[in-house]
């Protein structure tokens, strides 16, 4: 079951890399967050019902929502135009404990390759931290980059495995994952620095272009 919610993570972490990147539109992007964000909290609850007294069950489906309530508090803070500083701060939580969750994965659930796959979520949570909470929209194409490969890489592709029986060997693709992450990560940094969109307030000639600018940028920075 857990696979299933997985497999919509990697829509709307595609979707919010589009909306960082100025492809979508925010509030468009909110209503999906709503969607995975509700479905990310139905999921542990049901699946700590059905498993009572499984701890490694348990462990499991709990931190599943750390990301259903990321998913929710960004979908509702698009649609009410609230400030950012929330998401991000509660995003340096998430960042945290998902450090604590790989640990688990590597040692205690003998998952090597989602204890990598935490350590992306750790990372891509704290650049959220970075650019929500602290606000440096400098970092605003390169989080766009990542979430959106991520979406891909630690979602949809894994979940899809899971589901039709091909997620086996798991220390090989946990391997494959800390390479690619590592390379693709560093790589896109010098790739997407210095190619922020133009700064939100246009200047007085500019009206048509900063208003098209302010329709498409992320107004949850
Ligand atoms: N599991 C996540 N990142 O939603």
């Amino acid at each position: 079951m857990g696979a299933v919610g997985l497999l919509y993570v990697g829509a709307v972490l595609f979707l919010n890399g589009m909306m960082l990147l100025g492809k979508v539109e925010p509030r468009a992007t909110a209503i999906f967050n709503l969607f995975v964000g509700a479905l990310q909290v139905v999921t542990p609850t049901v699946l700590i019902i059905a498993n009572p007294g499984r701890p490694a069950e348990i462990l499991g489906a709990s931190g599943i929502y750390l990301f259903g309530f990321t998913y929710l508090y960004v979908g509702i803070n698009l649609l009410g135009g609230f400030d950012s500083t929330g998401v991000g701060y509660f995003s340096l939580f998430v960042a945290i404990m998902a450090l604590g969750y790989a640990y688990a994965n590597f040692q205690l659930l003998g998952d090597p390759a989602f204890g990598v796959i935490w350590l992306y979520w750790s990372y891509l949570w704290f650049l959220f931290f970075v650019l929500l909470g602290l606000k440096h929209e400098q970092i605003t194409r390169y989080t766009g980059w990542v979430t959106a490969i991520q979406g891909w890489v630690t979602a949809a592709i894994p979940a899809f495995m899971i589901l039709t029986g091909y997620w086996q060997n798991t220390n090989l693709i946990a391997v494959i994952l800390a390479v690619f992450g590592l390379v693709v990560f560093i790589g896109l940094w010098p790739l997407t620095r210095g190619r922020e969109p133009a700064a939100a307030a246009p200047s007085p000639g500019d009206e048509a272009v900063g208003a098209r600018e302010h329709r498409h940028r992320p107004r949850w920075t």
